[in-house]
């Protein structure tokens, strides 16, 4: 009940059209509660007492009455449609606009799958309730109540004996309701992980190949698709239970009919007319109870698809713009990290370690800060920090004094140029890519900012320079290149804090050299965080910052950490003999 109430309030603002359907719904329910009995007089009143003008005269009101529902259906038909399509339109606007809102968190734990289907599947089946089911629902729900109203005034005891089979009718209904409901909210989570396996599959369809699994994936997916044929069998096999009962019981109703309404006029208490009316009238009480049946799947279907659509929206979105945000127009880029602790949002706070554990430093605005580490020591998470992606569970992170949490948010992100490890490319132009972030940008701007990331040569070669397409993933440019298109980005943005996050790792070392050559110009006057492997990409690190397991464990100049012993020593002297070999 409570889904239902809810999805009203996304039918409220098209009031107007769903009271249209329904005055249209009940016009035409009365036209055709009307034609029987209208029929009824043309036997007693044209063909008993041979009065043609009568026939003739009720027979253009009966082809009246068609011609009118007609255009009533077609009035209702679209106002139907019109209120199921603006509920999807505002559904998927509200989700699509939620799920930008939610944090990085969200995302590490949701299924790109199941959200699609849920964008997609699930929206779907509310507005075929909404815009279908619903008023279908009413129409024959009026229909069935008419009849029965104008078949008891007309003969109640021939009604009342004919409508002996409706509770054996209900009680099929009943228990199929209880039955399909479940085997819905299967289906649609089944739809979801089977959207899941697909999309993944695509996603990662070079790593199937690499690793020849695709029968692997061939056979994750037939398993799937297997649950769901069997789930939707097992709701096949409902209806074919319970459909045919009901058209076993409604057909009884009409041969009751037949039968107890001959006895009724061989005993003269019902006119032949009336008779005739009956037989008509008998399909606006079965109709509506056999529609029932596929009604009750839409409304089942969507009960167990709303909520799924409905725990999106509820999802809160934890990391909140603040009201009255400050404004980082001006922000000059000193950052402090302030006996920062953080844990995920899955982590337990009190029993699991700490990703990054009680991390203290300061940087000058325009330091150029080399962030070093062994893998999953917690660098990431630290810039991930800086830009708000999470917040720290205690600690504080500042930028000029002021926490990053008090900053109005995409103000704050927008101040901070994050080239990620791993480069996402729009299917769109190389332009366009590089202006992501900054679409009014000029070409010249475009260009330059290229350069600096040494790629605007290559682009030139290409074959329609600036203005080529690349794929989804930026398939057609290497690692290497997909990334500079990524530093491109940032660069462009002109950010007064810029963050290069392994942003060279996947570039040989004579590119990284140029690059870094480039940077120093970016880097002039910039904060800048550096995260890297090695100690080529740090080498015009001003200072370095040492993480392992979350804790800072160095920190100083590269002569300071290079006359120690601790993490920076050793890898300057494995990177060393390595390059000797
Ligand atoms: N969403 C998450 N939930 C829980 N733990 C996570 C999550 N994401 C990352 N971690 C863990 O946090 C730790 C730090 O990860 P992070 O990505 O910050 O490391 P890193 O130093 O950048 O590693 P790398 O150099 O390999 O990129 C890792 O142990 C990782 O397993």
């Amino acid at each position: 009940m409570k889904t239902l109430l809810r999805i009203m309030i996304y039918v409220r603002p098209n009031a107007k059209w769903v009271f249209i359907a329904i005055a249209i719904m009940i016009l035409a329910t009365f036209f055709d509660l009307a034609a029987p009995w209208i029929l009824g007089r043309i036997f007693d009143e044209g063909i008993e007492k041979s009065d043609m003008s009568v026939v003739i005269g009720l027979t253009l009101a009966l082809a009246g009455i068609q011609a009118l529902k007609s255009l009533g259906m077609f009035v209702q038909g679209y106002s139907q449609e019109l209120v199921g399509q603006n509920v999807v339109f505002k559904l998927r606007k509200e989700l699509y606009g939620h799920l930008q809102r939610l944090s990085f968190s969200y995302f590490d734990r949701a299924q790109t799958g199941q959200l699609m289907s849920r964008m997609t599947g699930d929206i779907e089946a509310v507005k075929n309730f909404v815009g279908f089911g619903a008023m279908n629902l009413i129409t024959g729900m009026l229909t069935f109540v008419g009849t029965t109203i104008f078949m008891m005034t007309m003969q109640w005891k021939v009604t009342l004996i004919s409508l002996i089979t409706i509770p054996f009718i209900l009680f099929v209904l009943f228990r199929f309701n209880h039955r399909v409901g479940p085997a819905w909210s299967k289906i649609r989570e089944q739809m979801g992980r089977l959207t899941t396996t697909l999309q993944e599959n695509i996603s990662g369809i070079r790593v199937v190949k690499a690793f020849a699994t695709e029968s692997v994936e061939q056979r994750k997916f037939a398993e799937r698709n297997e649950q769901n044929f069997e789930t939707n069998m097992d709701r096949a096999s409902l209806e074919a239970k319970a459909f045919p009962l009901m058209n076993f019981y409604g057909g009884l109703t009409f041969v009751l009919m037949i039968w107890i309404g001959a006895v009724f006029v061989v005993r003269d208490e019902m006119s032949i007319g009336t008779f005739m009316a009956f037989q008509w009238y008998t399909w606006g009480i079965i109709w509506p109870l056999n529609m029932l049946g596929w009604q009750i799947n839409i409304l089942q279907q969507a009960i167990k698809a709303a909520p799924r659509v409905f725990e999106v929206l509820d999802t809160p979105v934890d990391i909140e713009n603040p009201s009255n945000g400050n404004d980082s127009t001006h922000m000059s880029g000193h950052v402090t990290f302030d006996h920062v602790v953080f844990h995920f949002a899955d982590q337990d706070k009190e029993m699991d370690k700490p990703i990054l554990d009680q991390v203290s430093f300061k940087v000058k605005q325009g330091e150029v800060i080399g962030v070093l580490g062994s893998t999953g020591s917690g660098k990431s998470s630290l810039i991930g920090l800086l830009s708000r992606y999470y917040d720290v569970t205690s600690g504080s992170v500042q930028i000029d004094g002021i926490d990053v949490r008090k900053y109005e948010l995409d103000g704050l992100r927008r101040s901070i140029g994050i080239v990620p490890q791993e480069t996402f490319l729009f299917s769109a132009t190389i332009k366009e890519n590089i202006a992501y972030g900054y679409p009014e940008a000029t070409q010249e701007q475009i260009e330059n900012a290229a350069q600096k990331a040494q790629i605007h040569s290559f682009i030139q070669s290409m074959p329609n320079g600036y203005d080529t397409r690349i794929g989804e993933r930026g398939v057609g440019l290497s690692g290497g290149q997909r990334q500079r298109v990524a530093l491109a980005r940032a660069i462009l943005m002109n950010p007064p804090i810029l963050v290069l996050d392994e942003a060279t790792a996947s570039v040989d070392t004579a590119t990284e050299s140029a690059i870094h050559e480039a940077l120093l110009g970016v880097m002039k006057g910039r904060t800048t965080f550096i995260i890297a492997q090695r100690l080529s990409s740090i080498q015009h690190a001003d200072r370095i910052l040492v993480l392992e397991n979350g804790r800072l464990i160095e920190e100083g100049t590269h002569r300071e950490l290079n006359e120690g012993s601790g993490f920076f020593r050793q890898l300057f002297d494995r990177q060393n003999q390595f390059a000797k070999q």
